[in-house]
């Protein structure tokens, strides 16, 4: 189910009330891959319930350029709904998932092994709620942008 923004926040709340360890993570997913399942269930294995920011598409359209996003913010929040290991997808307008972690204040955010958790902008937010950032692993080869290539040949 994708969550209103503007309610996520009293969700996450609950659901912390209840015991369950909330685990956060954020991107563009635009053309789902396995590199993208493989990660999102580690990503489950981590906590309770997972939850997944999506980038709208004006803010895919910064981060990747033009010619990006190809499927729109509805259906890629719609298509990761559709995957076992997400409870829940929330879409977000700016270019870092900053406000968003700010409001939901996961008990974890993950990202792949794209990325260094001391480059990650968002880790002094997780940190300042008693959160803790997680680098998973990382599927070689396996990318958006891969898949983009093949089609245009
Ligand atoms: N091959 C992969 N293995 C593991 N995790 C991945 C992989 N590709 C992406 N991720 C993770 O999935 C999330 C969303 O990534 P994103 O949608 O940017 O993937 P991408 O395929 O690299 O996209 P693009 O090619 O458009 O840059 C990020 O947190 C990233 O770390
Ligand atoms: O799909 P991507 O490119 O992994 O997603 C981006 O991740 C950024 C990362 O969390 C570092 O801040 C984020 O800022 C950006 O908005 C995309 O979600």
């Amino acid at each position: 189910m994708i969550l209103r923004r503007d309610l996520a926040p009293t969700i996450v709340e609950e659901l912390k009330k209840q015991g369950k360890k909330v685990v956060f993570t954020n991107g563009c997913f635009d053309i789902l891959h396995v590199g993208h399942l493989t990660y999102l269930n580690e990503a489950k294995r981590q906590g309770d319930i997972l939850i997944v920011g999506v980038n709208s598409d004006s803010s895919v359209k910064r981060l990747k350029g033009e010619s990006r996003p190809i499927n729109n913010e509805i259906d890629r929040g719609e298509m990761l709904c559709g995957l076992k290991a997400v409870d829940y997808t929330v879409i977000f307008h700016e270019d870092t998932p900053m406000e968003l972690i700010d409001e939901l204040k996961p008990s974890i955010h993950v990202k792949g092994g794209d990325y260094k958790k001391e480059d990650l902008p968002e880790t002094k937010i997780v940190e300042k709620h008693g959160g803790e950032v997680r680098i998973l692993g990382f599927v070689e080869g396996k990318s958006t942008t891969n898949i983009v290539k093949k089609i245009q040949g």
